[in-house]
C-alpha cells in the first residue's frame, strides 16, 4: 500500500510538533510498527559547515532557500515507493547539520511537519491532506521565546531581535499566503483536541481501523 502523506505547515511555534507528536503517539500502539512516523522539514535546513559561526548566525532561517526542499522531495518520492531513507540531522546550537543521518523506513502514514511545507509546488503535490496551524502570531512569538529559551540556548534578546529581522517578514511573505493551500485550518495551536481526533479519526479510516466509540 502506498503511504499517505499528512503534511502540517504554519508560523514558527504555532504547536505543528505539537500536534504532530500527540496524534503519533495517541496512534502508534493501535496502528504498530510500521503505522506512523514523522518528517521534520527543520532536518533539512541546509549544511552550513562551510561558514563561520558569524556567518550562520546571519542566515535568514525563515526564507525558503533556507532549507533544502529538492532533497525533502526526493526523499518523500522515495518513501512514497516504499523505500527507505537517510534523513539529515540538523543542530539548532551550531546551525548546520550533524555527521550522523537517521535511518527511516516508509510507514503506512507520514507526518510530515514545518513552516514552509506548503509554498513550494513539487513538496504540495506530495501530500494527501495538508493541515494549516493557524495559531494569532503574537501567541506563537509568546510560545517561542519560552520554547527557545529552554531547548533551544537562545536568550530573550536573540528571540525577539530574530523574530523582528525574518521571522515576522517571512510570515507575512511566504506562511500565511501558503495558508490558502490548506485542506484543513486549526485554531489556537497544538492542543486543539477536536482538531487531533478529526485528524486520528481520517488516518484510523485510510488505515482501515475501526472507528473509536
Ligand atoms: N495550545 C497550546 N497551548 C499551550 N502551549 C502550546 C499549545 N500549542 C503549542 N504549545 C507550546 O508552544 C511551544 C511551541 O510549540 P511547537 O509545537 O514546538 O511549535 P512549532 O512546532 O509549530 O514550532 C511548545 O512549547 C508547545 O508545547
Ligand atoms: O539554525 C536555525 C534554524 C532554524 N531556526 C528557526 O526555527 C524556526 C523553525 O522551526 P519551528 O520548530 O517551526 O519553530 C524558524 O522560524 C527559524 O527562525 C533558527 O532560529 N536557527
Amino acid at each position: 500500500m502506498k503511504p499517505t502523506i499528512i503534511t502540517i505547515a504554519g508560523p514558527s511555534a504555532s504547536g505543528k510538533t505539537l500536534f504532530a507528536q500527540t496524534i503519533h503517539d495517541e496512534l502508534i500502539e493501535e496502528l504498530g510498527e510500521g503505522g506512523i512516523s514523522i518528517i521534520y522539514e527543520d532536518a533539512y535546513y541546509r549544511d552550513q559547515s562551510h561558514l563561520s559561526m558569524e556567518e550562520r548566525v546571519e542566515t535568514n532561517y525563515d526564507h525558503p532557500d533556507a532549507f533544502e526542499h529538492d532533497l525533502l522531495t526526493e526523499h518523500l518520492e522515495k518513501l512514497t515507493n516504499n523505500e527507505p531513507i537517510q534523513s539529515p540531522v540538523y543542530c539548532y546550537k551550531t546551525h548546520t547539520r550533524t555527521a550522523e543521518t537517521n535511518a527511516f523506513a516508509p510507514t503506512k502514514i507520514i507526518l510530515v511537519e514545518g513552516i514552509l511545507l506548503l509554498s513550494n509546488k513539487k513538496l504540495r503535490e506530495q501530500f494527501d491532506i495538508k493541515v494549516y496551524m493557524d495559531t494569532p502570531l503574537d501567541i506563537c512569538l509568546i510560545r517561542r521565546i519560552k520554547r527557545d529559551i529552554v531547548e533551544r540556548q537562545r536568550s530573550v534578546e536573540s528571540v525577539t531581535n530574530q523574530y523582528l529581522e525574518t521571522v515576522r517578514p517571512m510570515y507575512h511573505q511566504y506562511i500565511e499566503p501558503s495558508k490558502a493551500w490548506a485542506d484543513i485550518v486549526v485554531t489556537r495551536g497544538g492542543k486543539n483536541r477536536m482538531a487531533i481526533e478529526v485528524i486520528k479519526a481520517k488516518i484510523r479510516q485510510i488505515s482501515q481501523l475501526p472507528p473509536q466509540k
